[in-house]
Parts: structure tokens; sequence; C-alpha cells
């Protein structure tokens, strides 16, 4: 974690399945401390960049570097181990565990003693806000809570980037704005930076330090989130009229 400033980008990634030109040269940056908003509509290659990001899927072509370093040879857990974390759409928590036990899962795999893992997880869930949920078992979760747990499970152990994938999907307004609080605060309480996925326009642009716009694959334009509020290509593509 540390306060050094680190920098986690993709540099011209391309990524086909069969015919289907999932990303084509893309170039994004995040550094720790910001919060990016990475929009675009269904199939704009989101999620197929994130996966990138983090190691669960390799570019055809480009690379993914973490400070510099060429991160071609390393698979999703050397990812994590160097603090690039994530949570996926659906949540995918351990049903038949408590929410501490998810929480403490990454730790004790990350080769801490169940007793420390224990603890740092109570920790944990206590700056997230969700101790009062720590003996709850994921399966009876409210849709809230799973995401929350999710996030926590994310930001147990090493956390320099946390990319998050919709993670206010199904949620109300209400809901949506609270889990956003949090992650407001995920960059000055974690010392993180955060890829949010989000539809909801009037809420990423809201939290997001700068904002990366995706259509069909590629870069349509990037900047802040007033720059892109007022992108004439954002708002032929994707915004629509009323933003
Ligand atoms: N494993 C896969 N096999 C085949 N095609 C895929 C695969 N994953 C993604 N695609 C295709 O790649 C394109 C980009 O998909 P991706 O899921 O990255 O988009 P997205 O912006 O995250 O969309 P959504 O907002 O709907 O989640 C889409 O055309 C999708 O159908």
């Amino acid at each position: 974690m540390g306060s050094d400033r680190q920098e986690l980008r993709a540099n011209a990634v391309t990524v086909s399945f069969g015919g289907v030109k999932a990303l084509q040269s893309v170039d994004l940056s995040v550094s720790t401390g910001e919060i990016l908003g990475l929009i675009g509509p269904n199939g704009a290659g989101k999620t197929t960049l994130v996966n990138c990001l983090t190691g669960f899927q390799r570019p055809a072509l480009g690379q993914i570097t973490l400070n510099g370093e060429n991160a071609s040879a390393w698979n999703a857990v050397d990812f994590r181990r160097r603090g690039i974390t994530r949570t996926f759409q659906g949540g995918r928590l351990f049903a038949d565990m408590t929410v501490l036990e998810n929480v403490e899962v990454p730790l004790v795999a990350s080769g801490l003693s169940r007793r420390v893992a224990r603890r740092e997880a109570s920790e944990l869930l206590k700056r997230l806000g969700i101790a009062g949920i720590a003996h709850n078992l994921a399966s009876a979760l409210p849709y809230t809570d799973e995401r929350r747990v999710g996030i926590a499970r994310a930001l147990a152990g090493p956390r320099n980037f946390v990319l998050l994938d919709e993670p206010a999907a199904g949620m109300s307004d209400v809901e949506c704005e609270e889990l956003m609080q949090v992650v407001q605060t995920l960059p000055a309480n974690f010392g993180c930076g955060v890829i949010l996925i989000e539809h909801n326009m009037t809420v990423v642009l809201k939290v997001s330090h700068k904002i990366h716009v995706l259509d069909g694959g590629r870069t349509l334009a990037e900047g802040t989130p007033q720059a892109i509020r007022t992108n004439a290509a954002v708002i032929e593509a994707y915004l629509g009229a009323e933003v």
C-alpha cells in the first residue's frame, strides 16, 4: 500500500473473441488516489478491459503495465498479489459462509493465520461500516449488503487498485447513492485507485475524477466528468440528449 503513487496502464490493448473485436487498441491509465469511471453501452468492452487489467484475460496485442513493468506474463493470482483486485458482476460470494468468513478467505489464502485473518477481516468490516452483519450468512444477505461484502473481500489483502464491475447493478437510487458514498471514500481510506464500471450516468459522473468512454471496443472519449458531459461524440453515441 505505502504512500508512493502507483500507475496501472493498458497500452494499445486488443482482444478478439472469434470474429468479435471486443477491444481495439485501447489505452487507459489509472493512478492510486483517483477514481476512473469506465462507461459505454452494452458490449462496449468494459468487462473485457477490466479482465485484462486484472489478469483474467490476456490481450492478443498490446500490454498491461504496473508502474511501467510489463504484466504480460502475470496470471490473475500475480495481479492480486500485487494489489490489483476486483469485484465481479453478480457478487460471487461463498453462499454457505458468513460475511466474516467470506472476507477471511483471501487473507488466509495469502498466508495469514486464521486468527490474524479474522482480526483483519473484522477491522475491514468496521472500516466499511458493515461490522453489524459479520455473522450473517452470505446467502441471506440483501442485495446491497452482498455488494458491500464483495467490496470488503476485494479489499482484503494488498489493495493498490480496486476494479468494481457494476457494483450498483439492480439497486434502487437510494441504495446506489449509499454504495457510492462508500466507493467515494476508498482512495482516501485505503490509498488505492478505483476503476468503476457503472451504467448510471449521474452517479458515475459525480463520483469519478476522470472518465473513459468505450464504444464498440474503441475509446470514444476520455477526460474529466465535465468534459465528457459536454462531449458531442459521447452525447450522440451514448449519453442521450438529457445529460
Ligand atoms: N468470453 C467471450 N466469448 C465471446 N465473446 C465475448 C466474450 N466476452 C465478451 N465477448 C463479446 O465481446 C464484446 C465486449 O463484451 P464486454 O462484456 O467486455 O462488454 P461490456 O461493455 O462489459 O458490456 P456490458 O455492459 O453488457 O457488461 C461483446 O460483443 C461480447 O459479446
